[in-house]
């Protein structure tokens, strides 16, 4: 198995600090962690010789004032803004006036800024007087652990936060890393690895991707790859059934069947699949793909409920999950020994579950263990969420995927990977992946079409897979 990229919560981190404190000396682990932050800084400041620090109540601003100490060391002109100056770390305050550096009621002009407002601890967004200091800054900002006001554990920004050029974490990477925009992300070893177990949420990264993506060997042939059936679109609108056939063509080498009143459309566009008017005459297939564009009405209706007890995985998105929302009735139909990958997006979501809230890792967690199945949330960042308590989080690095007819692709993708016998969490995790990464490359900084997308699907699964 390969390894993820994990992402601990604050609740865990703590939990393992306590232990590495417990056997090493008082003040170690935070100087460790300042020292970090120190030569992060002086790489930022390339040259230049002005710091200012913004320092809160707690542990975080310790952390900063340590940075100062160092940086003061190293001949940097440092100055430091206590937002709660009876509460600020006293042992880090004394090192950091012993050695010149100065306390100022305002940063005034500098090359770079520490926030070092609130870390582990923080709660809610900015409070007044700390976004008072941080709406006025002009330079960059080195976030210390996290960038302030953000949330650790949802990455949720309610209010005023720090944007960060960089962020020097400690120990392991939070939630927040991987769920918010915390600028370049960098490490530092304070040696909490032997005290930490498995990840609360992993993300996947291209090579990783690329390495699961499935290619045919010497002994593969048409069937060997999985066999995706798709029960998409309409007469009317055949846009939905193009999309998500295409997708699950171009992820893989295995056979496709489309199966729809959209047949003739499909056919046009795709000669490599094989049409047929109705799912009752499609043929076997190891994975289905139902919902987008299908509608909601009867005939739909039957659609689900044939592949929901066709006892092969179903990756179910749009109408499909509307008709669930209307109609829990129709989970009966679920054979229940195969996984079903379930993609809202955020009004899907609230139709299907409730409220998605600001919490998106524990809205998809919810879900998946309501249904029992694989949740994938779409938004900037996608989260998937397996019964089993997995997660995978992916964030994209612009929005061009958010256009119509994006997440047709995204089904058709899933159900290709499914119908290769992925796991199922895992197939959703990598097709979001995918996804982003042939938005971006289709891209390149303008708009784009959903056909666009998927025109960049080949070359992207390039990209993953030689990355
Ligand atoms: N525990 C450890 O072993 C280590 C902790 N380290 C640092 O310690 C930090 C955690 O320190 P603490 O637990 O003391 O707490 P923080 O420094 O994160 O927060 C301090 C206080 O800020 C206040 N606060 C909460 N939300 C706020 C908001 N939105 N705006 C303004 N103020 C807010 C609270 O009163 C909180 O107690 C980590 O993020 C890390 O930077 C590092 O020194 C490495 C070692
Ligand atoms: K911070």
């Amino acid at each position: 198995m390969i390894p993820m990229r994990g992402l601990w919560t604050t609740a865990r981190v703590r939990a393992a600090e306590e232990r590495v404190m417990a056997r090493v000396p008082a003040g170690s682990l935070m100087r460790r962690a300042a020292f970090g932050v120190a030569t992060a800084a002086l790489e930022l400041l390339g040259g230049k010789r002005r710091v200012g620090l913004l320092v809160g109540a707690g542990n975080n601003g310790g952390d900063a004032l340590w940075a100062g100490y160092y940086l003061r060391r190293r001949g940097v002109a440092v100055r430091a803004v206590l937002l709660a100056p009876e509460k600020a770390h006293a042992e880090g305050l004394a090192a950091f006036r012993r050695v010149g550096g100065r306390v100022v009621d305002r940063l005034g002009e500098v090359d770079l800024v520490v926030d070092g407002i609130v870390g582990l601890s923080a709660r809610g967004p900015l409070r007044p007087d700390a976004a008072e200091h941080v709406a006025h800054l002009d330079a960059p900002v080195l976030a210390v652990d996290l960038p302030s006001g953000i949330d650790p554990d949802t990455g949720a920004i309610t209010g005023p936060a720090v944007r960060a050029a960089m962020t020097v974490t400690f120990g392991c990477l939070k939630p927040v890393h991987a769920l918010a925009d915390c600028g370049e992300v960098r490490l530092v070893d304070i040696g909490l690895g032997p005290e930490l177990a498995g990840p609360d949420l992993a993300e996947l990264d291209d090579a990783e991707v690329g390495a699961h993506w499935p290619v045919p060997g010497p002994q593969d042939d048409k069937y060997t790859q999985g066999v995706t059936g798709v029960a998409a679109g309409s007469a009317t609108y055949p846009g939905a059934a193009v999309l998500a056939t295409g997708a699950a063509l171009l992820a893989t080498s295995g056979m496709v069947r489309y199966a729809g009143a959209a047949a003739d459309g499909v056919r046009a566009r795709w000669p490599e699949a094989i049409c047929t008017g109705s799912i009752t005459d499609a043929g076997r297939v190891q994975s289905w793909v139902a919902g987008p564009g299908l509608g909601t009405g009867l005939s739909a209706e039957a659609v689900l409920r044939t592949v929901l007890e066709a006892g092969v995985p179903v990756c179910l998105d749009a109408d499909a999950i509307t008709m669930l929302a209307n109609n829990p009735d129709l989970w009966d139909a679920r054979d229940p020994d195969t996984p079903v990958v379930l993609t809202p997006h955020d009004r899907e979501y609230e139709r299907l579950a409730g409220e998605v809230g600001h919490d998106r890792v524990a809205a998809a967690r919810r879900a998946a263990e309501k249904f029992r199945a694989v949740v994938l949330l779409k938004g900037h960042v996608t989260v998937v969420a397996g019964p089993d308590g997995r997660v995978l989080v992916n964030r994209a690095s612009g929005s061009w995927a958010a256009t119509a007819g994006s997440g047709d692709v995204l089904s058709g993708l899933i159900g290709a990977l499914l119908a290769a016998r992925l796991d199922p969490v895992l197939a959703a995790g990598c097709a979001a992946r995918l996804h982003a990464v042939a938005a971006e490359r289709a891209s390149g900084g303008a708009p784009i079409p959903a056909s666009a997308l998927l025109a960049a699907v080949p070359d992207a699964i390039r990209a993953l897979r030689s990355g």
